[in-house]
């Protein structure tokens, strides 16, 4: 959440997109609710894209090899801890141009499942994160509610600092420190809460 919120706060332009995609579907009579997250593909793709860039999990999580095997004409012996460094596969400049650059758009038209095997956040397979469908629902019901309950701002207007801070997670090396106001037409929503 910190982390697409600080990219949204950084480009503008897509923060207003995604904005215009909420306004356009659900409106300001009502909240978004669960039920809205299939009919907003670019909040979707803008989840994707800071999954893409900064994965919670950048090493997913260690595995074991029970049996000896090859992966990538490499030998592994039985019993070899193994780590995969998603964060490189997502970053590749081999795999994906500008590989730095957040763009929600390269998400428009995705390769079939796992955007070709190379967006891979919850890993894949029998040990993958069996969170993933609630993760993607909670974070995209907050952050699109946050889109379109409020109007933001960051502190004294300069650009969010994006440097990574160190840790098994990639948090942020300096918290995001924002203001926001409720947008006018939210107010009365808001105010029932
Ligand atoms: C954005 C949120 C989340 C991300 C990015 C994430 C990512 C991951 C990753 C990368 C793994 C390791 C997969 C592998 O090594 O192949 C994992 C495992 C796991 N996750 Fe998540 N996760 C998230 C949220 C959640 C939530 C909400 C839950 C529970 C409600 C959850 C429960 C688990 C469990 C139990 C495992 C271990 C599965 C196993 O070893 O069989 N995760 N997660």
């Amino acid at each position: 959440m910190e982390w697409a919120l600080s990219l949204l706060l950084n480009h503008p332009e897509v923060l207003e997109k995604a904005r215009i995609e909420i306004d356009e579907h659900v409106g300001h009579d009502r909240l978004m609710d669960e039920a809205d997250l299939a009919h907003l593909p670019y909040l979707r793709s803008i989840l994707n894209e800071t999954l893409r860039m900064y994965p919670p999990a950048p090493l997913l999580v260690p595995h074991e090899s029970s049996e000896e095997c090859l992966v990538g004409g490499f030998r592994i012996p039985r019993g070899t801890m193994l780590s995969v460094n998603m964060w490189a596969i997502q970053n590749d400049p081999k795999l994906w141009p500008d590989p730095r650059k957040f763009r929600p758009e390269r998400f428009d038209n995705p390769e079939g499942a796992r955007d070709g095997f190379k967006l891979l956040p919850f890993g894949y397979g029998r040990r993958s994160c069996p969170g993933e469908g609630l993760a993607l629902k909670v974070v995209g019901l907050a952050l699109g509610s946050l889109i379109q309950c409020f109007e933001w701002q960051v502190v004294g207007g300069k650009m969010v600092d994006m440097t990574e801070g160190t840790g098994f997670t990639i948090p942020k090396a300096r918290p995001l420190e924002v203001t926001c106001r409720p947008r006018p037409s939210m107010l009365r929503h808001l105010s029932e809460i």
